[in-house]
């Protein structure tokens, strides 16, 4: 049994509907190993029986993926995970976005074995030790409270996640390389990486 399938099944979402500002173009369809940094991020969810790709109609062609519509375009990626909950049948959802080409299903499973009964989000630790809410575990009863920070005027991801209700799950920063701007992507050619697996 896989780790999307275990505990019942967890929906994927990619929110992708961002403008590529400071990488000059779309870094969804800039290359690393052969490969865009939307395939890779979308091959570590593969095992999701469900996966949503939250972008502009006709913007991404994704073969398995489900596109939605931003609720709020243009209003960034805590807009993204609201359109990813609302859409959301399962209890969990994966969500992340185009520019962590290092994730893995291996990396997915180690979240997903990290739920507790009444955790609401589950976040992996970036390599300065802070929780990183673009490539985790959200259950879809956050919906509200999204809803509620978007509604306030609220644009920040990391508000998200509940404090007090929030599994922090450490050792995978290498799996978190964040593609912003082209000199990222550089050192990422230059460098390789080593996900762990
Ligand atoms: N659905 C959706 N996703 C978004 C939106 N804005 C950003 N994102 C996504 O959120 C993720 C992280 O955002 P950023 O790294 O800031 O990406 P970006 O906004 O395209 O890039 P910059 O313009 O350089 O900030 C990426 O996967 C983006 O595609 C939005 O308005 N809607
Ligand atoms: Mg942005």
């Amino acid at each position: 049994m896989s780790w999307a399938s275990h505990d019942g099944h967890i929906t994927a979402a990619i929110t992708a509907g961002g403008l590529s500002s400071r990488f000059g173009s779309d870094k969804a369809l800039a290359l690393w190993q052969g490969r865009t940094l939307l395939s890779h991020v979308a091959d570590s969810l593969q095992d999701c029986p469900t996966r949503l790709l939250i972008a502009p109609a006709g913007k991404y062609v994704l073969s398995g993926w489900e596109m939605v519509p931003d609720t709020r375009p243009g209003e960034g990626p805590l807009a993204g995970l609201e359109a990813a909950l609302a859409h959301t049948t399962t209890e969990w959802l994966a969500f992340t976005g185009v520019d962590l080409p290092g994730l893995t299903p291996y990396f997915w499973a180690k979240l997903a074995q990290a739920r507790t009964p009444d955790a609401l989000a589950v976040l992996p630790l970036d390599i300065h030790g802070r929780p990183q809410p673009l490539a985790g575990l959200y259950r879809r009863k956050l919906l509200a409270r999204v809803t509620d920070l978007l509604e306030a005027g609220e644009r920040r991801l990391k508000l998200a996640a509940p404090p007090g209700s929030s599994v922090l799950v450490g050792g995978h920063s290498p799996a978190l390389r964040n593609v912003n701007t082209p000199d990222d992507l550089a050192a990422l050619l230059a460098e390789g990486l080593d996900t762990g697996q």
